[in-house]
């Protein structure tokens, strides 16, 4: 049945705490990254001198590379039922490529401010249209989440109305528009933060809790980081809703 009430409800209880000393030095590495690779898009240097700093860059990797974990263990920093990702590519403090984006509620919508740099470069001095989407993805998936609504982007739909510019504070609104089953549609916009009203990208996402047998086929080998079962199964399978 389709409700046209916001299923605002009340936030997930935020029990998770984090090493915080892992928790500084993962997001100290994030930002010196995001500059390299800010800066590796934007240097002038001589040739040389970015091949010797390649040189550098190499030995430092190999350095994280000591240790690492694959694609079915969660970081130690992340929370399924508290919608903690370190690494997401746009919100995730602990990831060069992000903004990062950081979302908050506010009544009945969800808002994020970021900056993006050139380092997301489509058109000159302008955002790329992907990355300018991968921020209305997780604008509207955060929107679904943080309204007690998760579920996995079935479709995502855009209108550029008019050029993202980089390196310019840009202001991101995300509102529930309908709920029913395990669907949720969430729309949202991004514009200038100096010029909230003027809209320069619409979009339409639908968001659906994925049945038990896909969350099995997708999910079901997730660990947490100390080898346990990642949290949030049991809930999702059964609610279809929520982690
Ligand atoms: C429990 C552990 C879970 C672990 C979760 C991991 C991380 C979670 C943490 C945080 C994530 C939260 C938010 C993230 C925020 C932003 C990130 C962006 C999100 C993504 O980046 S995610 C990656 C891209 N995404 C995919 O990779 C999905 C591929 N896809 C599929 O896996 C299936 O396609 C699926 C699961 C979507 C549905 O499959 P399904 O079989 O469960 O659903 P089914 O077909 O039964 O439909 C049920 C009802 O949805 C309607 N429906 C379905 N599709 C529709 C469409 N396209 N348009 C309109 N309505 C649609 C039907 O019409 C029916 O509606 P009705 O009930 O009214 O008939």
């Amino acid at each position: 049945m389709t409700s046209p009430a916001t299923p605002w409800g009340a936030s997930p209880p935020d029990t998770f705490s984090p090493d915080p000393e892992l928790q500084a030095a993962v997001t100290e590495l994030g930002a010196a990254v995001r500059d390299l690779l800010e800066t590796s898009v934007a240097t002038t240097v001589a040739p040389g001198e970015q091949a010797d700093v390649a040189a550098g860059v190499r030995e430092l990797t190999a350095r994280l590379a000591a240790t690492t974990r694959d694609r079915h263990t969660l970081s130690a920093l992340d929370d399924l039922p508290t919608f903690r990702r370190t690494y997401s590519p746009v919100s995730g403090v602990g990831h060069g490529f992000a903004p990062p984006v950081q979302f908050r509620r506010e009544g009945d919508t969800v808002v994020g401010e970021c900056t993006l740099g050139l380092r997301h470069e489509g058109p000159p001095a302008h955002s790329h249209g992907g990355m300018t989407a991968m921020l209305m993805d997780q604008l509207l998936g955060s929107t679904a989440f943080l309204a007690g609504r998760w579920g996995m982007t079935a479709h995502l739909g855009l209108e550029y109305r008019g050029a993202v510019p980089l390196q310019t504070p840009l202001v991101l609104v995300g509102r529930v528009a309908d709920v029913s089953g395990r669907k949720t549609v969430v729309t949202g916009t991004v514009a200038l933060a100096a010029e909230p009203d003027r809209e320069l990208v619409r979009g339409e996402g639908v968001f659906v809790s994925p049945r038990p047998e896909l969350l099995e086929r997708y999910f079901g080998d997730l660990t947490t980081a100390d080898g346990g079962r990642a949290p949030g199964h049991a809930q999702a399978a059964t609610d279809g809703s929520t982690l």
